[in-house]
């Protein structure tokens, strides 16, 4: 059988930055899914892929042939016709309109980017934790007067892998209270040419615009679950989130320093609290689609573990590590994650998001 025949045809907006590149990458070979249009700006649009990027691409693998020869396009809808599934990795500038363009046009629809995600009727969904927000898609049809589009947002990338934690320790042991998060967060989290060498070589920059603000909202959406007639989203009333982000000279992989304090007393111990990491299920995982980890959480027992270089491909980078898990002499807990940025932090989860749309018959 052909492609068209036997897998859903997916346009990639955005398709030569960072996470574009990601997409192409993890598209490769996938058993559901197969690139047909590639979208990005009118610098861009009118060459083929590999001329397009053939200075930004940056991953370790070449691009697929099949991609290599595409011929990008400008990001409108008549362009992607062929295509059921888009897969955005826009900057931000641009893609609040692009998207509600293909919404609107009856695409299913899973960006990366900031700008939909606090909206009341969109899912912000990161697929090993909340994949039961994908129960809004029929409200948000119906308020938009679709049969089969719809637009899904994934968190952003540090708020991503803080809320695979906090759901196991929600899971586990009942509502948080307080979170105090610090980011050190690797240079590809700004794109592509992204920070500056002489900024950040043998360097720390304390400061990374509107990050700080995203994970203390997002939380928040992602923690809280669906409405009873599924129309809207509930926040965890106790949950508050403090957030100090830095970005450092790492390639790829977001590390977070964590301290977690229980709305319930007694807190639990330090073994109650490394037992229900490792345990951690998800939806994704009982849905049984391609991406989803075989185990959501690693935890690491070595002293210094977890570490970008070593750690950032748990789960085929879809999965987050977690380690130093100790007593917290001001909260409850305190501990040490990495998550990658764009895999689970971005293309990753967009795609694992779409193959759950698929189970659900969403698509
Ligand atoms: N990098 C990361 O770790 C994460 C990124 N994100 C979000 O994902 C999105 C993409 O990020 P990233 O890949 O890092 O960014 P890049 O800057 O590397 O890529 C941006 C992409 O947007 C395209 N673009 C820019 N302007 C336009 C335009 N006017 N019309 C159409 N396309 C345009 C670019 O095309 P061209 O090459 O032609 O200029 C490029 O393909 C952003 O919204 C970002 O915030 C979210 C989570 C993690
Ligand atoms: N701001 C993140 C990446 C990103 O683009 O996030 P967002 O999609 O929330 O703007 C970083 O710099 O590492």
């Amino acid at each position: 059988m052909t492609h068209a025949t036997e897998k859903i045809a997916v346009g990639i907006l955005g398709a030569t930055g960072t996470v574009g590149q990601r997409f192409i990458q993890l598209l490769e070979g996938h058993p559901y899914f197969y690139v047909a249009a590639l979208g990005a700006s009118p610098r861009s649009a009118g060459k083929a892929y590999s001329d397009a990027a053939s200075r930004s691409w940056k991953q370790s693998t070449a691009i697929p042939a099949e991609v290599a020869s595409l011929i990008v396009q400008s990001c409108e809808v008549q362009n992607f016709k062929q295509c059921r599934v888009i897969f955005s990795g826009l900057d931000s500038d641009v893609a609040g309109e692009i998207e509600t363009a293909f919404l609107k046009a009856e695409f299913a629809v899973f960006s990366n980017a900031k700008n939909h995600r606090m909206d009341p009727i969109v899912p912000l969904v990161v697929p090993v934790v909340n994949s039961a927000h994908l129960d809004i898609i029929p409200h948000q049809r119906s308020v938009h007067g679709l049969k089969k589009g719809f637009l899904v947002t994934n968190a952003n990338c540090s708020t991503t892998g803080l809320v695979v934690a906090l759901k196991a320790l929600q899971d586990a042991f009942g509502p948080l209270s307080r979170v105090v998060v610090t980011t050190m967060q690797a240079i590809s989290g700004a794109g592509y040419p992204g920070v500056p060498s002489l900024d950040i070589l043998g360097n720390i920059v304390p400061y990374i615009s509107g990050e700080e603000d995203k994970l203390e909202t997002e939380c928040a959406k992602i923690l809280g679950a669906t409405n009873s007639d599924a129309t809207g989203f509930t926040a965890p009333a106790e949950l508050k989130v403090s957030a100090s982000c830095n970005r450092v000279p790492v390639i790829d992989g977001h590390m977070e320093s964590v301290m977690v304090e229980f709305a319930k007393r007694p807190a639990p111990s330090v073994d109650q609290i490394t037992a229900a990491l490792k345990s951690y299920t998800s939806d994704a995982q009982k849905l049984g689609v391609p991406s989803a980890p075989e185990n959501p959480i690693i935890v690491k027992s070595e002293a210094d573990r977890p570490q970008p270089r070593l750690d950032i491909m748990v789960g085929n980078g879809n999965a987050i590590a977690v380690g130093r898990i100790r007593e917290c002499n001001i909260f409850d807990v305190k501990f040490s994650l990495l998550s990658h940025n764009t895999i689970l932090g971005a293309a990753g989860s967009s795609i694992m998001n779409a193959e759950i749309a698929v189970a659900k018959n969403l698509i």
